[in-house]
């Protein structure tokens, strides 16, 4: 293996990440190349995906934003509703957003996001997205690395970067190959994540009674709980269970687990009026579970670096997954781009030691807000499937005592979540314009575009 000519990344995974990768590296004239396991980046599978407006603004600079408006719902109006069905509340929290940071998170189905990322790539980046490549090994030279899929192809490059998701093989190789160097390296465990907690997921149509951007939201004590969201043309389900025992094993529900659970929380409300039992039959699909969580204490090693799910795991309730990821690529793109273009012979591939710094800045600039998302997001999915301890007990009062509080979740948004989203980072050489704009500073401002 020798060096080659010219910087290359090659990125593992065409999810979400992977593909949101392909077109910030396009920008930043970076070269790469994506290879995909499956035999499309745009499957029907998933659920919706809620995006930030941190995400939205990123998406605004890739040019995604008029087709991602077209495709969405912006959020609406927030139910929330007891174990006996009883609406606690019923209000419009979300203006919040639009006087903080200018601009609502939206609603979209999963597959939409991955068409629009796909789609609108050029002819010249999408070629550069292999589907059916699944990748099997990931060795790293002094000058390159070396990937092989299981069809028995290579690809050579300067860095390998993980958006392969929560069962990352990267992540593995990455392991696997700082142990070889070094028996004491300092190494991410094995299994990096825990579940604590279940989920069943499903896209129906959307039940009399309620409108596009919708939040339901369903609260108990008995360590379940459920949420409904509702974009332009159909809904989505969700239906949380704390697990008996907290897991590292992966787990595989099957038709027959899916329908049992659907028959245990077939009484469990959704919003006012509404059950599980009234909506289940009519799903398009359904997919279940475990929720994984953990944020890696290493990113990066080598010639290799993780992103996504790969390298942080929340769970859903609060929607900051791949919210995460979209941050994760906008930090590494800035960072990779101002190496390239600092690299003193132009066109030359950078060291070893100087991409061994990117990852540390890299993980340094995310680690901390990452950790901020995680505990956000694990705390909210406690308050909602509640368990009878008293952390439980201690979510049940703080939620009965500030559903009474006039405008509770207007401030919440105001000063808590306006403020997890304003510390978004966006591609520093790109401009951006107004919507984004309000209140809260983003601690990351990019230039106005002009006219
Ligand atoms: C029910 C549910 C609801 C969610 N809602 C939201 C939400 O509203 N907002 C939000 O921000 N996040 C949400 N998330 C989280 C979000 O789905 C993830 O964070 C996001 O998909 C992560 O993207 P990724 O590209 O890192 O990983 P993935 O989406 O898992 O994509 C990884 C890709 O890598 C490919 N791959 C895997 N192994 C290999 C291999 N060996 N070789 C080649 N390719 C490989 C896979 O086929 C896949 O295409 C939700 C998650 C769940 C479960």
């Amino acid at each position: 293996m020798k060096s080659g000519e010219q910087f290359r990344a090659v990125i593992v995974g065409g999810g979400p990440v992977g593909l949101t990768a392909a077109h910030s590296f396009a920008l930043a004239g970076i070269d790469f190349i994506v290879l995909e396991a499956r035999d499309t980046c745009c499957p029907e599978a998933g659920s919706s995906l809620v995006l930030n407006p941190a995400s939205l603004r990123v998406f605004h600079q890739l040019g995604l934003e008029e087709q991602a408006r077209k495709k969405s719902a912006e959020h609406e109006r927030a139910v929330l509703v007891n174990y006996s069905g009883k609406t606690c509340k019923d209000v419009r929290p979300f203006t919040a957003f639009d006087q903080s940071v200018g601009q609502r998170p939206m609603t979209f189905h999963r597959q939409d996001v991955l068409k629009i990322l796909y789609d609108n790539l050029s002819g010249e980046n999408r070629a550069k997205i292999l589907v059916n490549k699944k990748v099997v090994d990931v060795r790293t030279y002094p000058d390159a690395v070396e990937v092989t899929c299981a069809d028995g192809s290579t690809y050579e490059g300067t860095i390998v970067i993980g958006a392969d998701g929560v069962y990352s093989k990267t992540r593995g190789f990455m392991r696997k190959l700082a142990l070889e160097a070094s028996p004491n390296a300092a190494v991410n465990p094995e299994k990096p994540y825990t579940a604590y907690y279940k989920c069943m997921w499903g896209t129906v149509p959307v039940p009399p009674g309620l409108s596009p951007g919708d939040h339901l939201d369903c609260h108990s004590d008995l360590g379940v709980s459920s949420m409904f969201l509702t974009g332009r043309d159909r809904g989505w389900f969700f239906m949380f269970g704390l697990l008996e025992k907290a897991t590292q094993e992966r787990k595989d529900y099957t038709e027959d687990d899916k329908e049992a659970y659907a028959q245990e929380l077939a009484e469990l409300p959704m919003g006012p009026g509404l059950r599980f039992k009234d909506i289940w039959h009519t799903r398009h699909s359904a997919g279940m579970s475990n929720l994984d969580e953990g944020v890696l204490d290493h990113w990066g090693w080598n010639r290799v670096v993780l992103m996504g799910d790969a390298v942080h795991k929340v769970t859903p309730n609060a929607g900051w997954g791949l919210n995460s990821g979209i941050q994760d690529v906008a930090v590494l793109t800035n960072l990779l781009r101002k190496l390239l273009k600092e690299t003193p012979t132009p066109g030359a591939v950078p060291t070893l030691e100087s991409l061994e710094n990117v990852f540390r800045a890299y993980q340094e600039a995310r680690r901390e807000n990452m950790q901020e998302v995680f505990d956000y997001s694990a705390t909210q999915t406690r308050q909602s499937a509640r368990d009878g301890s008293w952390t439980g007990w201690m979510h049940w009062l703080v939620e009965t005592v500030t559903s009474v509080v006039p405008h509770f979740d207007w401030f919440m948004i105001r000063y808590k979540a306006s403020k997890l989203v304003s510390a978004g980072h966006a591609l520093d050489f790109l401009g951006g314009w107004e919507p984004f704009s309000g209140a809260v500073p983003w601690a990351h401002p990019i230039r106005p575009l002009m006219g």
